[in-house]
């Protein structure tokens, strides 16, 4: 079975009276193998998304499963702001997430550090000091820091808010790569059309729901129907 991100009838609203709501009855299948692009106005809940696929936060009502998985979700995450360690070397912040999954109890067997970097188009910079990078690499470093961890969902934050369109376009290339030729389940939350460029389904917040261009782009799985 392909590993499916499967939202069904999801509410969610911040505030213990429940007053500022986000969504209302998301329903709709992600696949893996592609690239999405979330995109909405400043508010609209994308991060808020995020954090309800990650189980940060939970739905008021309604279920969110990664359907065709083993065991516990594998999913990494990306940010604008990069959030690595500047001292540290490319392939020592990379190192870094494995060593903490390891003593968390995460997956046995990771992939190769210099492997990934080289996937990245980073081997050049696997050496230096990531506070001496661009921030097009620096975000490669972190993309690759999030596939440490063998993860089957990757969800970006904005990821290219703080790079020029040249990076940006590198950027986006890599998670349309990550999706296509890996089979990753990719959420990119972005106000970039530029990315947007690069996504197979753009999932816009409109209404408080989740609407999937092309319109039959969440059921393409053979999934439900909205
Ligand atoms: N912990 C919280 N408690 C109450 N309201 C919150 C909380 N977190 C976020 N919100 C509100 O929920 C709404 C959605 O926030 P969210 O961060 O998901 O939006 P976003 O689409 O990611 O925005 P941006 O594009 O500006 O990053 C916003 O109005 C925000 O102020």
């Amino acid at each position: 079975m392909h590993l499916e991100l499967v939202f069904d009838r999801v509410d969610f609203a911040y505030g213990g009276t429940r007053e500022r709501v986000i969504y209302r009855g998301v329903t709709c299948r992600l696949a893996a193998g592609r690239l999405h692009a979330v995109m909405g106005p400043s508010g609209s809940g994308k991060t808020t998304l995020f954090r309800l696929i990650t189980g940060e936060l939970e739905p008021d009502t309604g279920t969110i499963e990664l359907a065709g998985t083993g065991g516990a979700r594998r999913v990494s995450q990306v940010y604008q702001d990069y959030r690595l360690v500047p001292y540290l070397t490319a392939v020592e912040n990379v190192k870094l997430a494995q060593e903490f999954a390891s003593a968390g109890g995460g997956v046995g067997t990771f992939p190769d550090v210099a492997a990934l970097l080289d996937k990245l188009g980073l081997t050049g910079q696997a050496n230096a000091a990531v506070g001496s990078l661009s921030g097009g690499e620096q975000q490669r470093v972190a993309i690759a820091r999030a596939l440490a961890t063998a993860p089957e969902v990757l969800l970006a934050d904005e990821p290219t808010g703080a790079v020029d369109e040249q990076a940006t376009r590198e950027i986006a290339r890599r998670f349309a790569d990550l999706a296509h030729d890996d089979g990753l389940l990719v959420l990119v939350a972005t106000h970039d059309p530029v990315v947007a460029e690069y996504a197979d389904v753009v999932l816009r917040i409109r209404d408080h729901d989740l609407v999937a261009e092309p319109p039959s782009a969440d059921a393409m799985t053979g999934g439900a129907q909205r």
